[in-house]
């Protein structure tokens, strides 16, 4: 389980994130939608250990992310892209990550069968299309076979059938008792995956639960969104 709790963030005298507080459950997908510049990543960075919050906790298990004793086989992220060096190919990069985390190798080709990139291991990164790099940094994140998956933006970048795998993948993932929390600025393909919402606009959590809770009272999605988030 995910545990946000009371968290807050200031750069300065810049508030950018107040008192956001959500939990993502085991065997749910939790959708973490907001506007531009409404704190998800930083929300995200803070749970991956990647920040400091200025008060609040954010936990992982129970655990800050510092502390747990295994991470890539306790949570999977793609927060900063593959991370991949354009010159190495997928296989390589994922060989190098397995490595330096412990996992047998043999998971490597397995986790590029799982994102559909069998047929492009040994392809340099720097030839990838933006979906291609959406599912390099998704195998670097499944490689330690993690219970819990914390994804920024993982539609980006996805053509139609990419999102429906992809949705497909996520909801096996959340069906076999896993977490699975990802962001997006796009409320209607969210909508499509999550079990949970999370809204979040201007560093403040404005609506969360489950999806029909979260949109009840209002015609569409989109306008739920609009209503939540105050956006244009
Ligand atoms: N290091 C920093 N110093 C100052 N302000 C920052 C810093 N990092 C983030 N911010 C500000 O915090 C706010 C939240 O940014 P964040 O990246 O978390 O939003 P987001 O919801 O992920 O947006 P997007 O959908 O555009 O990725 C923004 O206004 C951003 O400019």
């Amino acid at each position: 389980m995910l545990s946000i709790t009371r968290l807050s963030k200031r750069h300065g005298s810049r508030t950018v994130l107040s008192d956001v507080t959500f939990q993502a459950l085991p065997g749910r997908v939790t959708g973490f939608v907001g506007p531009n510049g409404a704190g998800k990543s930083s929300t995200l960075r803070i749970l991956l250990g990647l920040d400091r919050p200025t008060s609040g906790t954010a936990l992982i298990d129970g655990k800050h992310y510092r502390d747990l004793p295994d991470p890539m086989r306790t949570v999977g992220s793609t927060l900063d892209g593959s991370g991949a060096h354009r010159s190495r190919t997928a296989r390589n990069h994922l060989a190098w990550v397995a490595r330096a985390a412990g996992i047998p190798r043999h998971r490597v080709r397995e986790v590029l069968d799982q994102v559909g990139l069998a047929g492009a291991g040994r392809t340099r990164v720097g030839r990838f299309s933006l979906g291609m790099g959406q599912r390099l940094g998704l195998a670097a994140a499944l490689l330690g076979e993690p219970a819990a998956l914390v994804l920024d933006e993982p539609v980006n970048g996805l053509d139609p059938e990419g999102i429906r795998w992809m949705r497909g993948l996520l909801r096996g993932h959340a069906d076999a008792g896993g977490t699975v929390l990802l962001s997006s600025h796009l409320m209607s393909e969210v909508a499509e995956i999550s079990d949970d919402l999370v809204v979040i606009a201007g560093g403040r959590v404005v609506a969360a639960g489950p999806l029909d809770r979260v949109i009840a009272g209002h015609a569409s999605l989109e306008e739920a969104f609009f209503a939540l988030t105050g956006a244009q």
